[in-house]
C-alpha cells in the first residue's frame, strides 16, 4: 500500500457516508453492462443500507449490474452468518435488484470445493472465458473488509488458499478466523481482475494488521492487488497511531 492510497476519516460514521458516496460514484459510471463483487462483514452493513437508500440509490444502475461475492460462508441460503442473505437484506432487496441479477456462490454443494467450482463456471461464463485478460478485467468494482488477522474475503494467513494462484475460486474448509466454519472464497488472482477495489476497514482491533500492511508484511491483505487503484477507506480507530510522515 502506498500513503496516496489511505484515506484516514475522524469517525465510522464518516466512514461509512464517505464510502457509500464513492461506491454510488463509481457504480453511476458503469455503462451498458458492469461486475461488482460485495463483500461480507460487519463494516459493511451500514454502507450497503445507506446505498439502497435515498438519495444514493437513485445513483446506482441496479439493473445494468451483475452482483457477485468475493466469499460466503459454507451455510445454507438465507443462515444468519451467510453474507448472501446479509447482503440480500441490507443492500439488493431494498434496492429492488432483480434476483437473476444476483450470483450468490452455491453453498448448497455437497462440499466447499464443489460450490467454488461451480462458481467458478458462474464467473467464467459471465466473463466470457476462463483465462483473465488483464486488459479486460472481470469486475468494475470490488468491495473488501479485512479481519483483524488480516485476511481477506476468506483467505487466511498461514493457509493454502491465499497463495492460490491459478483458480478463480477455492474451498476453505478451516476458517482461520471467526465464524469458525468452511468457506468458498475468490482468491487474490480474482480480485486482482478488477477496474478499481476498495477497502473498507473500521474499529481498533484492525489497528495492528492495518499497520502491518503498510509495513508490507506478508498478510493476505498486503497482496491484494488490481488492474485499477486499491483504496483503503478506513477510520481513525484501525489507522496505525505513527504520525502519517512517518509511515513507509
Ligand atoms: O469473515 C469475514 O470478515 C471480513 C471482515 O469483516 P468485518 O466484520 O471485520 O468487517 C470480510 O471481509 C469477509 O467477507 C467476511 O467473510
Amino acid at each position: 500500500m502506498t500513503l496516496h492510497d489511505l484515506t484516514i476519516f475522524d469517525s465510522r460514521d464518516a466512514l461509512v457516508a464517505a464510502a457509500a458516496e464513492r461506491i454510488a460514484a463509481i457504480l453511476a459510471g458503469i455503462g451498458a453492462r458492469g461486475a461488482v463483487c460485495l463483500t461480507g462483514g460487519s463494516t459493511i452493513v451500514p454502507i450497503y443500507q445507506a446505498l439502497a437508500a435515498t438519495p444514493l440509490r437513485e445513483k446506482i444502475p441496479v439493473d445494468r449490474i451483475d452482483w457477485f461475492f468475493g466469499d460466503d460462508r459454507f451455510v445454507p441460503a438465507g443462515h444468519a452468518l451467510s453474507n448472501a442473505a446479509q447482503a440480500q437484506d441490507a443492500l439488493l432487496g431494498p434496492a429492488g435488484v432483480r434476483p437473476e441479477r444476483i450470483h450468490a456462490m452455491p453453498t448448497h454443494a455437497a462440499t466447499p470445493q464443489a460450490a467454488a467450482d461451480a462458481y467458478a463456471g458462474t464467473l467464467a461464463a459471465y466473463y466470457g472465458a476462463d483465462r483473465l485478460d488483464p486488459a479486460r478485467p472481470l469486475f468494475d468494482l470490488v468491495l473488501l473488509g479485512m479481519g483483524a488477522d488480516g485476511h481477506v474475503a476468506s483467505l487466511f494467513p498461514g493457509q493454502p488458499a491465499a497463495e492460490e494462484g491459478a483458480r478463480w475460486v477455492v474451498g476453505v474448509d478451516e476458517a482461520g478466523h471467526p465464524p469458525h466454519v468452511p468457506r468458498v472464497s475468490l482468491t487474490l488472482p480474482a480480485l486482482a481482475s478488477s477496474r478499481a477495489l476498495l477497502f473498507i476497514v473500521a474499529g481498533p482491533d484492525k489497528r495492528p494488521a492495518l499497520s502491518r500492511v503498510i509495513a508490507g508484511d506478508d498478510l493476505p491483505a498486503a497482496h491484494v492487488r488490481s488492474v485499477g487503484p486499491v483504496l483503503w477507506l478506513v477510520d481513525r480507530a484501525a489507522a496505525p497511531e505513527t504520525r502519517i510522515e512517518d509511515l513507509p
